[in-house]
């Protein structure tokens, strides 16, 4: 698979450790940066991030800053993008199930390294549901605020 990543300084070392674990099982990994530890900003890079998912750049991608919560909001400010903050592999496999997420974000300060790839992992092997969940997943991309719920 083809999977983007992007961070900002405060998770420098867990995108390197998680771009090498998805090398490792053979994915094709874009790394949109940053490449060193200098402060950035996390909107910078979650909107590039954004932008070559909503591109078909990469199938999927990976956002990670201290937290998870900045670049996760950076990211799902784009309308192709679907990004799932999560800490443990359930909530990851039902992003994938449910929500149809194609952007998993994770908080290096929060979140230790082999969660981070069990989280990983269990996001890439799971398929979306469908269904009911196409449903809403489809209203996600057409939000009608002014309206009443159906
Ligand atoms: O966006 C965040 C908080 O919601 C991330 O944790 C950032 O990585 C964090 O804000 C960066 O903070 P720093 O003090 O500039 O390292």
């Amino acid at each position: 698979m083809r999977i983007a990543i992007a961070s900002d300084h405060a998770a420098i070392a867990l995108k390197s450790a998680l771009i090498e674990h998805l090398q490792s099982a053979g994915h094709d990994v874009a790394d949109l940066g940053p490449y060193d530890e200098s402060s950035v900003d996390y909107p910078d890079y979650g909107y590039k991030l954004a932008e070559a998912v909503a591109a078909g750049d990469a199938q999927f991608g990976v956002a990670l800053c201290g937290s998870g919560i900045g670049i996760s909001i950076a990211v799902n400010r784009n309308p192709a993008c679907r990004a799932a903050l999560v800490s443990e592999p359930l909530s990851a496999k039902l992003a994938r199930e449910h929500n149809d997420a194609n952007v998993i974000a994770m908080g290096a300060r929060l979140t230790g390294i082999d969660m981070a790839k069990a989280c990983l992992d269990t996001f890439l092997a799971t398929p979306f549901a469908g269904e009911r969940h196409a449903r809403r997943v489809g209203k996600l991309s057409n939000p009608a605020f002014t309206k009443d719920p159906v």
